[in-house]
């Protein structure tokens, strides 16, 4: 009986999945020509459609900048170039925009994109440069009437499980924003001492468990364990902060995961470094009267760029700058919960 069971048994054809596997196949957004519909759809539930960047303060930055025809400016974070196009449109086909990014899978696609929106060479020049080179930029440029920089992470970036930057999806421990260049994050871990990642994860972050964690990570290498999936971190969070009450634990852990993804991507990519190298040039890449718009995401950013903005201000360089933050709409942070956390400091070149 069991043998006829068995032979008459037909094995269920393996069902292949409704939904495309990898991340490449797997939103309709991802090809925002074909699927207009869907990406209105999901920007109007406040999400950000995969592929794409939802750019933030697009009116403050320009209300700002008041770009006039025949200007040449400078946008440090090229990005999905939402901010760039917006730019392109005040200069009315007269002037010219130098962009650069260090992304070289993003700033590809964003060269095309804005090619095919009849944004080329001729008014856009993107470079696949740090930002922190602006005086050679500046140089060539022959100075600048607006620059533009809007710091960190693009939601492409965040969203490709492949780059590393978000512990909610599987993938390499990478956060680099350059994956051609430099170490990945997964590679720093496995040679950091435990006082220097404790001493990342607080200066960085200002990550209230970092002993505790740098301790657990180290340990976990030493024991010969890598840690080079984001899965593989996260999980070490959620185990270091077991023993913290019921009630404060989910979301304790949910904002170390953020702090700790955060401090290793800055660490990586030298974010406060570049950063601080940009500020010390940005006075003279601007003409007589030029103006300086800055995004940042979180408060190590800020601190940096509010105190470069004061000395220069103090020092005669500037002849105004923004004395308190500006902040997106709660109409923008609700239609865009990445626009949160940003700040816009801006400055005035003394003429
Ligand atoms: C927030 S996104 C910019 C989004 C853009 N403003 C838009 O509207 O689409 C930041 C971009 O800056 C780039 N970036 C970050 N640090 C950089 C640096 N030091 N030099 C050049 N590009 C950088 C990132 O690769 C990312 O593409």
């Amino acid at each position: 009986m069991a043998e006829e069971n068995q032979t008459t048994h037909k094995r269920r054809v393996r069902y292949s999945g409704k939904y495309p596997k990898k991340f490449e196949e797997k939103y309709k957004e991802l090809q925002p020509e074909k699927y207009k519909d869907t990406i209105e759809h999901v920007i109007k539930k406040g999400n950000t459609p995969a592929g794409m960047h939802i750019s933030i303060m697009v009116n403050e930055i320009l209300d700002f900048l008041k770009i006039q025809p025949g200007e040449t400016g400078f946008d440090a974070t090229l990005g999905y170039g939402g901010h760039t196009k917006a730019m392109l449109q005040c200069l009315n086909g007269q002037g010219h925009i130098y962009a650069t990014d260090v992304d070289p899978e993003e700033s590809a696609r964003t060269r095309k994109r804005l090619e095919e929106a009849g944004f080329g060479e001729d008014i856009l020049t993107i470079r696949l440069q740090n930002f922190c080179t602006i005086d050679e930029i500046a140089k060539e440029a022959g100075g600048f009437d607006f620059i533009l920089a809007d710091l960190g992470v693009s939601s492409m970036q965040i969203d490709n499980p492949k780059r590393g930057f978000s512990f909610k999806v599987d993938g390499p421990l990478d956060l680099r924003l350059n994956q051609e260049a430099g170490i990945s994050a997964a590679e720093r871990l496995a040679a950091i001492t435990k006082d220097e990642l404790a001493g990342m994860l607080y200066e960085n972050s200002d990550e209230p468990y970092c002993e505790e964690l740098a301790k657990a990570i180290t340990d976990e290498i030493r024991k010969g364990n890598r840690i080079d999936t984001t899965t593989k971190l996260r999980n070490i969070i959620e185990k270091t902060l077991d023993f913290l009450p019921e009630k404060e634990k989910k979301d304790t852990i949910k904002k170390t995961c953020q702090r700790t993804f955060q401090a290793l991507r800055i660490d990586v990519n030298r974010e406060f470094e570049v950063l601080y190298e940009f500020m010390e040039k940005l006075p003279d890449a601007l003409k007589p009267g030029g103006r300086a718009a800055i995004l940042t995401f979180h408060s190590g950013e800020d601190k940096l760029v509010k105190k470069a903005l004061k000395e220069g201000y103090r020092a005669g360089i500037y002849a105004d700058y923004a004395k308190d933050v500006i902040r997106p709409s709660a109409q923008e942070c609700a239609q865009n919960g990445r626009a949160r956390s940003t700040k816009m400091r801006w400055a005035i070149k003394a003429e």
